[in-house]
């Protein structure tokens, strides 16, 4: 059978340095549409620096190389960098001109649990609470591609475990295409299709995941790519 697959990202020969500096090094990589890769590597590996040249952020990089991404592209952070000037819901609907735009950002806070915070400012908002509505702003327009920088990052255990649900829920729902920066192996266990290590500017491991969602902790599979993972991340689980 000849299967066709439509790449949504796609990067040739990539590399980004900062002031002479390779941070990337020739990246090569064709990311399906529709498939969630989780990007894993040590503090420094170039991580943030991939999804920003994805994101069409340029800081003060050196470009070179090609990438193509989806014209719909949505951006998540680890703060939810809402507008505190503006109510909750005045920032899902921030640049939206559909007449229905309010009553599709009404339904969408009603989803991720924030449906009684519509007009509430985002101060009195705690942080998941935040990272919800800042989850349901990059979610509302349907993108092709979600970008997302450890986002759960500085939330509690908790909290993070819920938002990796609701993340799942949404993204099952439209199916974009997800690439995830996280330093949190169990949660590129959990959520991805892909797991990327980037070492040395370079994509040192691709791993495939084909476990059916929901997964567990202990399934085989999942507990020998975790030690392999951690192994590859310098992490020595002996001592613990
Ligand atoms: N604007 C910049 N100017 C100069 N150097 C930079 C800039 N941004 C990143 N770097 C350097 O590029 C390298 C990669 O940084 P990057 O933030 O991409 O790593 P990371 O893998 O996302 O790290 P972390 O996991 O700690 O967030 C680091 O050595 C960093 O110091």
């Amino acid at each position: 059978m000849n299967v066709h697959v439509t790449n949504s990202v796609v990067l040739r020969d990539l590399s980004r340095s900062f002031k002479g500096k390779s941070v990337l090094d020739r990246i090569s990589l064709d990311v399906p549409r529709g498939q969630f890769v989780s990007l894993l590597g040590e503090s420094g590996s170039g991580k943030t620096t991939l999804l920003g040249a994805l994101a069409g952020l340029d800081d003060d990089a050196e470009t070179s190389g090609r990438y193509t991404t989806p014209k719909s592209v949505s951006v998540l952070f680890q703060d939810a960098r809402l507008l505190p000037w503006k109510t909750v819901i005045e920032n899902l609907t921030l640049g939206l001109r559909e007449p229905n735009a309010r009553d599709v950002a009404a339904a969408m806070l009603h989803e991720v649990g924030l449906g009684d915070k519509a007009d509430a400012w985002p101060a009195t908002l705690s942080g998941g609470q935040k990272q919800r509505a800042s989850l349901a702003r990059s979610l509302l327009r349907a993108p092709d591609l979600l970008l997302a920088d450890e986002p759960f990052g500085a939330l509690d255990a908790l909290t993070k475990l819920r938002m990796q649900a609701l993340l799942m829920k949404l993204v099952e729902r439209t199916r974009p295409t997800v690439i995830l920066v996280t330093h949190d192996v169990d949660e590129a266990l959990r959520l991805s299709d892909r797991v990327l290590v980037l070492k040395n500017g370079r994509i040192a491991e691709d791993h495939a995941i084909s476990l059916p969602h929901p997964r567990h902790d202990h399934q085989a599979e999942i507990i020998s790519l975790r030690a392999r993972l951690l192994k590859s991340l310098g992490v020595d689980t002996d001592t613990i």
